[in-house]
């Protein structure tokens, strides 16, 4: 049972780390040192620092990384060759295309991540592996939604059934996965968006309240159900300082459980990225994958 009521991300995050540190280091007994490369288009401080930061965790664990970045006006077309050609070489095993991509390529971000390999695709964006996550036959899924999960079933005991889930947000990279994800553990899911008429009326029913909106402090204590567990997604940088959706102090109180920001789904994000491209090395090798 989960000690606490502040989910430690960073915690469980080292947890992970130090089975994947076993992984790495059978890899590396074989000659094989997985390589990740970064596909970064136009100047996103955010992205930076969260790419900086997988790269640092990805070089203490022995794995190489690579950033390749791109001017923000660059052509579909010229993008795309160069996305083709990262996928081609066979040297690297696991791709990401760091999102957001700027606004005006937004509506053309599935044509550039199908371009990427299914056996490279970090995230698990590609259409195939979403339908690999809905039809159950996935071997890679989405990292925050990952994230999200192991540590709900953690503070759960892996027992999340009948429990009512509210997700705000409707992502490719979040929401909707996550959505089949707690499906899957047999949770009553909602999924509230932009277009949802009352917010409050549905977060106050929730057991398990994720919030993955991007609105500074958005969620407030009257919003929820007393004794919810509540889980932070968004992060919002203002005056360099890290704001969550969830107005921590105001909610703490009420909660039973509750992850901070910083310090709570970020880290596990980095964690299943690279628990992702360790399945992915090992698969392109025909080498057997740990399930857990
Ligand atoms: N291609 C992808 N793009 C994006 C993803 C993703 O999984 N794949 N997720 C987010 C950003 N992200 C990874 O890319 C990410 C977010 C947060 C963190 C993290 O460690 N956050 C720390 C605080 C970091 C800081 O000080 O700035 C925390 O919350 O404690 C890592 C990675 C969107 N894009």
């Amino acid at each position: 049972m989960h000690s606490s009521k502040i989910i430690n991300g960073t915690r469980y995050a080292e947890e992970i780390f130090t089975l994947l540190k076993e992984e790495i280091y059978t890899l590396k007994k074989l000659n094989i040192v997985p390589c990740i490369t970064a596909i970064m288009v136009g100047n996103n401080p955010s992205s930076d620092a969260y790419v900086k930061i997988k790269k640092t965790k990805a070089k203490d664990l022995g794995i190489e990384f690579r950033v390749l970045k791109f001017e923000e006006n660059i052509q579909l077309d010229e993008l795309s060759k160069s996305i083709a050609e990262v996928n081609k070489d066979s040297k690297i095993n696991g791709i990401i295309l760091q999102m957001p991509l700027p606004r005006h390529m937004s509506k053309d971000s599935h044509v550039l991540l199908d371009i990427i390999s299914p056996y490279k695709d970090i995230d698990a964006l590609t259409t195939y592996n979403i339908g690999a996550l809905i039809s159950d036959t996935h071997h890679v899924s989405p990292c925050t939604p990952q994230g999200i999960m192991y540590v709900l079933k953690k503070v759960f005991c892996d027992n999340m059934q009948g429990m009512n889930a509210v997700v705000i947000g409707r992502s490719k990279i979040v929401g909707l996965p996550l959505s089949h994800m707690l499906l899957r553990e047999n949770c009553t899911v909602s999924i509230l968006h932009s277009s949802t008429k009352d917010i409050t009326q549905h977060t106050k029913n929730a057991d398990i309240l994720i919030a993955a909106i991007g609105k500074k402090h958005f969620i407030k204590s009257h919003m929820i159900k007393e004794g919810a567990c509540v889980i932070d997604v968004g992060i919002t940088r203002y005056n360099s300082k890290l704001y969550g959706d969830v107005d921590f102090d105001d909610l703490y109180p009420k909660v039973s459980f509750i992850s901070p920001v910083p310090g709570g789904v970020g880290p596990m994000t980095v964690a299943f990225l690279i628990k992702n491209a360790i399945t992915l090395t090992k698969l392109q090798y025909n080498l057997p994958i740990n399930h857990n």
